[in-house]
């Protein structure tokens, strides 16, 4: 199978991750690069302040730059990723899916509207069904499909392995990385010897979010999970990824042996970018750690420990790679379930 595939804002630092992923997939081609009308009509190379920390792919980097249009894309491109700026991804993104393409997104807007999927697809496969409902309400060929926020991510494959014990309320508090505000987001002089304890409207994305993953679809709507979920988030000195203290309330109080288990059997996607297993949990009481395990399953695993019981439940830290589980590498992995479920 080989799909050919677009990438909305390219030149970014979501984009570039994409690029890293896509070009070596066995199964997608890029076959066009998108930015805004300044970088359109240069080089890739010329263009993309290449940030990554592998060599900029050669091809990649011969390739002509278009306008972030329907027009100005192939009409033969099956499947796009998009990693606009959420203002420009409202306006765009249904552009692209009014015009027949699919769109795998990463930007935050419509991520809670009722007829978008929003999908991790080791937690919530079944919600890409919503794509019929969207079709039928908006008279699209294409599609709108949606990934969640770094941090949310970064959560959920947890709290869905942990459903089963019946999840009541979860309290978070974040230490995200730096890469999460892009390359020109924080300051040198704001991070260094800090912690900024706001990280504007992430905490209310957390909380909403992970509702509507852990939600039940029937076939036609979607009801958010009952869980009420409470998120304090940090702005921290490390590069990339994101660590969160978890304490999850369970109606049915299991062990902490019962929680390490169930965590370590979270069900993995037969996918290509899907981890196996998908949560890794310690047993060390001081992992993980972003350094250290960041880059797990090539920065697609959750790690998962210190497990222990509080008086405000059960308690726990996790840990995934921001800008590839929680961003590019998680539109890449609904760009699979999307071509192997026949969506495209
Ligand atoms: N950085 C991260 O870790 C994460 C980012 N995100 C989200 O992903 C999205 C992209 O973030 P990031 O890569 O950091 O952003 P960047 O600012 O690095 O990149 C933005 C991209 O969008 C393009 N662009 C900007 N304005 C326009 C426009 N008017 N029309 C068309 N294209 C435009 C830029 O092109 P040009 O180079 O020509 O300006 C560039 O390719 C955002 O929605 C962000 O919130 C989500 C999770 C993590
Ligand atoms: N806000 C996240 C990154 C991000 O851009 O999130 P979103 O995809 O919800 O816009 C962070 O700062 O780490």
């Amino acid at each position: 199978m080989s799909v050919r595939v677009g990438v909305l804002g390219a030149t970014g630092a979501v984009g570039q991750r994409l690029i890293q992923l896509l070009d070596p997939h066995p199964d997608f081609e890029i076959a066009a690069l998108t930015a805004s009308d300044e970088s359109a009509g240069h080089d890739y190379r010329e263009v993309a302040k290449w940030r990554v920390d592998a060599p900029i792919p050669e091809d990649v980097a011969s390739t002509t730059v278009v306008e972030t249009d329907p027009s100005a894309v192939p009409d033969d491109v099956d499947l796009i990723f998009s990693s606009l700026p959420s203002s420009v991804g409202e306006a765009v993104e249904p552009a692209f899916a009014e015009a027949g393409y699919v769109v795998s997104s990463n930007s935050s807007n419509a991520r809670m509207d009722d007829d978008v999927p929003l999908v991790i697809p080791e937690v919530n496969a079944e919600h890409m069904q919503l794509i019929e409902v969207q079709r039928d309400e908006r008279g699209w060929d294409g599609a709108l499909v949606k990934n969640p926020n770094c941090s949310t991510i970064t959560m959920v494959p947890t709290l869905a392995a942990l459903d089963s014990f019946g999840l009541e309320r979860v309290h978070v508090s974040t230490l995200q990385a730096v890469s999460g505000a892009g390359y020109s987001g924080v300051s040198s002089m704001e991070i260094i010897d800090n912690v900024v304890p706001h990280i504007g409207g992430e905490e209310a994305k957390m909380e909403s979010e992970s509702r509507k993953l852990l939600g039940a679809f029937d076939g036609a709507e979607l009801s958010l999970h009952d869980a009420e979920v409470s998120a304090s988030c940090n702005r921290v000195p490390t590069i990339d990824g994101h660590l969160e203290n978890v304490w999850a309330e369970l109606a049915d109080d299991p062990s902490v042996g019962d929680v390490e288990d169930a965590l370590a059997a979270a069900p993995s996607a037969d996918l290509p970018s899907s981890p196996e297993p998908l949560v890794k949990v310690f047993d060390e009481p001081d992992r993980p750690q972003p350094r250290m395990d960041r880059m797990l399953g090539g920065g697609m695993q959750v790690a998962a420990g210190g497990v222990q019981e509080t008086p405000a439940g059960v308690q726990y830290n996790c840990l995934a790679h921001n800008t590839i589980r929680g961003a590019a590498g998680a539109s890449v992995l609904n760009g699979e379930l999307l071509a192997r479920d026949g969506w495209l």
